[in-house]
């Protein structure tokens, strides 16, 4: 095939990681997580996470089959695109493994129990299977060794979400509201009626990614109180904090800080330097990706705290993770308000459909038009169309994954440590910390009608739910 796909085939070969040299057994392995895809559990001795794809009960066994292809895209796409887009700063390149029906067996037995109810209608097919070796990002990397640490290693998830507003002039006029509210808040109505989610998050990505630490520390306050599937909290490698588990935060951070003030507070501001500390290796010097537009963009259910002095001065800095993160989402310029139609139209040009325009999408890779708005000289209408669909997929991909932090306590600040690895409490006591990006997982074509449906289903409940225009009457 051609394309990155069947250039980078080496890679997965290269990296392929041997079974014996990961323990799974009931003692080294526990349950970490799961989404609507995966689910990840933890090797205690070896700091890594198992990634096995998950199956609907009754899907065909042809369908099982294709998990080992599934996951060796999942490597080749990490590597080839995701790595050079999102930095390799955030990323390590994850592995494959291929794991035995008694494996398998032993990993369903560590989930029973701890699964939660509503994802249960997917499992691990009880059957030799290929899994995702990945660093356990709730742990320190092994290249940080013999540091001078104590007291718990806290591991925080932030799946952030999509962090700008389209802007009002590229949608169409049935679907303005798109300008107003973000598209994490207009989904939560639609998915609380579904029964996907709970009940409404009082999160709003629009305020994390402001770059205004009021607005973030909003924005963190509100992922602790609704942490649905955004917020998750490890502590020494147990989940501690999550949908599910919805303890006391003082609790989780017994024995972690320095000292015992305000830790709810001080565990805010410690992400929140995390989140905007520069990597020089993240700084987007190469060119690859076009500059962000302004993030200070408000919805209807973002903080109002940030004053306009503040609005002015505050910004996401070049080589921190949320930039780089919102880089590859603003890849999204067209709004699949407009993407779709041209989407369906360019699907009916070609013979082959689908499978035709998957095709034509794997040659672009990184594409040296990558971003820009505009048809560029060397690009066919349909060429231009298929960049705008690839586009739209990778920043589905950075808009849907988790941003995982990791930190510990340090006794001293020594010279060795690099200074991005460490973060200063209010009182100026270092914390050794590390961070890394995970669920990086190609997203499908077929995404791109799902996306389409799901905005108009989400605009119509708003909209059935209040004839009334005022903004704040949607939330
Ligand atoms: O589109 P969204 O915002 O509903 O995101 C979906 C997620 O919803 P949520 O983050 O809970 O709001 C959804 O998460 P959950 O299953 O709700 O945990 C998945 O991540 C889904 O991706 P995929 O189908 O597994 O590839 C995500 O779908 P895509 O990002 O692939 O569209
Ligand atoms: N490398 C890792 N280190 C630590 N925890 C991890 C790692 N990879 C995954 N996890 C945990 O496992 C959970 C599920 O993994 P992942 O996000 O890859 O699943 P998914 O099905 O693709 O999710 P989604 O539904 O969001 O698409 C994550 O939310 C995270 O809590």
């Amino acid at each position: 095939m051609a394309g990155y796909f069947s250039k980078y085939n080496s890679i997965c070969q290269k990296d392929h990681k041997e079974r014996n040299e990961l323990e799974i057994s009931l003692t080294n392995c526990k349950y970490r997580g799961e989404g609507n895809a995966a689910v990840a559990i933890a090797l205690l001795k070896e700091k890594k996470v198992l990634r096995l794809l998950k199956s609907e009960k009754n899907e065909k066994e042809s369908m099982k089959r294709e998990v080992s292809d599934k996951l060796r895209r999942y490597v080749e796409f990490v590597h080839t695109v995701m790595k050079p887009l999102l930095s390799p700063a955030f990323l390590h390149c994850p592995n494959l493994v291929n794991l035995s029906v008694e494996d398998v067996r032993t990993l369903n037995k560590i989930m029973e129990g701890q699964r939660p109810d509503y994802r249960v209608w997917k499992l691990v097919p009880e059957a030799p299977t290929s899994a995702i070796v990945l660093q356990d990002y709730c742990t320190f990397p092994c290249t940080f060794p013999n540091l001078p640490t104590e007291g718990p290693v806290i591991g925080i998830e932030i799946k952030a979400k999509q962090g700008f507003l389209p802007p009002l002039e590229i949608l169409p006029k049935d679907q303005k509201i798109k300008a107003s509210i973000c598209r994490f808040c207009l989904l939560q109505h639609y998915k609380v009626k579904k029964g996907t989610k709970p009940s409404i998050s009082q999160y709003c990505p629009l305020d994390l990614f402001s770059g205004c630490p009021h607005r973030m520390k909003v924005a963190i306050q509100n992922l602790f109180k609704t942490p649905q599937n955004n917020l998750r909290i490890v502590r020494d490698q147990e989940i501690v904090y999550s949908r599910e588990k919805k303890g006391s935060l003082r609790t989780v951070f017994c024995d972690f800080f320095h000292n015992s003030e305000n830790e709810i507070d001080s565990f805010a501001l410690l992400i929140i330097q995390a989140l905007l500390k520069v990597f020089p290796g993240a700084i987007t010097s190469n060119g690859l990706l076009p500059a962000i537009k302004p993030c200070h963009q408000f919805c209807v259910k973002s903080s109002k705290l940030c004053s306009t002095e503040c609005a002015a001065s505050h910004v996401l800095p070049d080589g921190c993770v949320l930039h780089r993160i919102l880089q590859v989402q603003q890849l999204d310029t067209t709004d699949i308000a407009n993407l779709y139609p041209q989407f369906k139209a360019l699907k009916d040009q070609l013979n082959n459909g689908d499978s035709c325009l998957e095709k034509l999408l794997l040659v672009l890779a990184i594409h040296r038009g990558l971003g820009k708005t505009e048809r560029q000289s060397w690009e066919t209408e349909s060429s231009f169309i298929s960049r705008k669909i690839w586009e739209f997929l990778l920043s589905l991909t950075a808009k849907d994954c988790s941003i995982m932090v990791v930190m510990q306590r340090l006794k001293e600040r020594t010279a060795h440590i690099p200074d991005e690895n460490v973060l200063l409490d209010n009182n100026g006591r270092p914390y050794l910390f590390s961070l890394g990006l995970v669920d990086l997982d190609y997203k499908q074509l077929s995404k791109i009608e799902s996306a389409y449906y799901n905005d108009c289903q989400a605009i119509q409940i708003l909209q059935k739910r209040s004839n009334d225009t005022v903004p704040h009457k949607y939330c």
